[in-house]
C-alpha cells in the first residue's frame, strides 16, 4: 500500500477478518474513512459491528487483515492506536461513586492530560454536554442520557484524533440524543474523525457516509443521499380504505419485507411500476374499491430493510446453488 494513503486516512481497513472459533464474526472488510468524516455503521444484531469497533480500537486482534487508525497499525502498534483514539463501548466504564467532575478527572489522569489544559477542557466538555449544573452529582445518580453524555465527555478529555462509538445513544431520551449529536458535530468541526455504530436510522442520516453491515460484511457503503437514490425498483404508497386487509392480501403472495404498514398507510416495494399496477388491480378484485398509489422517495430505513433482505436472499441462493 502507498505509505501516504495510510498516513493521510484516519481509518484504513484492508481484508479485516475476525473469527471466534468456527464463527466468522467479520468476514473481510475494506474501507477508508477520511479525516473529519463521520462514518456511520448500521446493521442487524450480530452483524459484526462491535467486533469491528473493538479491532479498530486495538483491543481485539484481527484473525486476518490489517487496519490503520490515526496513522498506526492495530496489528503492529495497538498501544499507539489507543493513545490517539477514544473508544466508547456499549458498557463504557463510569465510576458510580465518583462525581461527574471526578470521573472526568479520572480519565484525564489515565490519559496523562497536561494539567494546564485540564480546567479549560473540563469546563468546555461539561458545557457542551449541559452537565455543568451536575458537576458534583455522583455518576450513579445521573439519568441514562446524562451518563452517556458524561461517557462521551470522558472519552474526549484527551482530545483524540479518532472517536469510535458503539451504539452510544441506545435507550437515550430524544433530548439527550440531540445534545449528544450536537457534541459530535462540534468535535467534527475541530477535525476529529468519528466512526459510530447506531441502531437509529435517523442518526445514520446525519453521517457523511454510511456502511450497511450484514453477516460480517459491508454490503453497501455510501452517502445517505446516494444510498437512497440507488435503491432499485419502486417504492409505492397505497391510499386504501382498509390498509390492514390490503396488507394481508399483498403480503400473502410476496417475500417478507416487501409490504409494510406505516400507520394507516401501506408501502409496497416492487421491482417495476407494472408490478404495483398489478397489485392495485388485485386489491380491486378482492373488493377493496377506490385504492390508489403514488411513488415515494425511500428512507434510509427502506434501503436498509431491502438491502438486507436482498443480501439474505442472495446468501441463501448461494448456499443452495
Ligand atoms: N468474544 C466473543 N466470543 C464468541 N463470539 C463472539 C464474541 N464476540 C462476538 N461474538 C459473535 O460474533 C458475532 C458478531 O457480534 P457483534 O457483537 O460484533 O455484532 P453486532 O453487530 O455488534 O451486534 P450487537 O449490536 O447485537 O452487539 C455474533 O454472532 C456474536 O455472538
Amino acid at each position: 500500500m502507498d505509505q501516504d494513503d495510510t498516513a493521510s486516512a484516519a481509518i484504513r481497513v484492508e481484508g479485516l477478518v475476525r473469527n471466534f472459533g468456527a464463527l466468522a464474526a467479520v468476514r473481510g472488510l475494506d474501507f477508508t474513512v477520511q479525516p473529519g468524516e463521520i462514518f456511520g455503521i448500521v446493521g442487524p444484531d450480530g452483524a459484526g459491528k462491535t467486533t469491528t469497533l473493538r479491532m479498530l480500537a486495538g483491543i481485539l486482534a484481527p484473525t486476518e487483515g490489517e487496519a490503520w487508525v490515526a496513522g498506526h497499525s492495530v496489528v503492529q502498534a495497538p498501544e499507539a492506536v489507543k493513545r490517539r483514539i477514544a473508544y466508547m463501548s456499549q458498557r463504557f466504564g463510569l465510576y458510580g461513586d465518583l462525581t461527574v467532575a471526578e470521573n472526568l478527572r479520572f480519565y484525564a489522569d489515565l490519559y496523562e492530560v497536561p494539567r494546564d489544559h485540564l480546567e479549560e477542557s473540563e469546563a468546555r466538555l461539561l458545557g457542551f454536554s449541559n452537565l455543568t449544573p451536575f458537576r458534583d452529582r455522583l455518576a450513579d445518580n445521573l439519568s441514562g442520557g446524562m451518563k452517556q453524555k458524561l461517557g462521551l465527555a470522558c472519552a474526549l478529555i484527551h482530545r483524540p484524533e479518532v472517536l469510535l462509538l458503539d451504539e452510544p445513544t441506545n435507550g437515550v431520551d430524544p433530548v439527550s440524543r440531540r445534545d449528544f449529536w450536537r457534541i459530535l458535530y462540534s468535535m467534527l468541526k475541530e477535525g476529529v474523525t468519528i466512526f459510530v455504530s447506531t441502531a437509529y436510522l435517523d442518526e445514520a442520516e446525519r453521517c457523511s457516509r454510511v456502511g450497511l453491515m450484514h453477516q460480517g460484511r459491508l454490503i453497501r457503503c455510501d452517502s445517505p443521499q446516494r444510498l437512497k437514490g440507488d435503491l432499485p425498483g419502486v417504492l409505492a404508497e397505497f391510499e386504501v380504505s382498509d390498509a390492514r386487509r390490503a396488507h394481508e392480501l399483498l403480503s400473502s403472495t410476496r417475500e417478507a419485507g416487501r409490504v409494510s404498514l406505516y400507520g394507516g398507510r401501506l408501502h409496497l416495494y416492487a421491482d417495476t411500476r407494472e408490478e404495483v399496477d398489478a397489485a392495485l388491480a388485485s386489491l380491486g378484485e378482492a373488493g377493496l374499491e377506490g385504492a390508489s398509489w403514488r411513488e415515494i422517495a425511500p428512507s434510509l430505513e427502506d434501503v436498509f430493510i431491502h438491502t438486507v433482505r436482498q443480501a439474505s436472499h442472495d446468501g441463501e441462493a448461494a448456499a443452495h446453488g
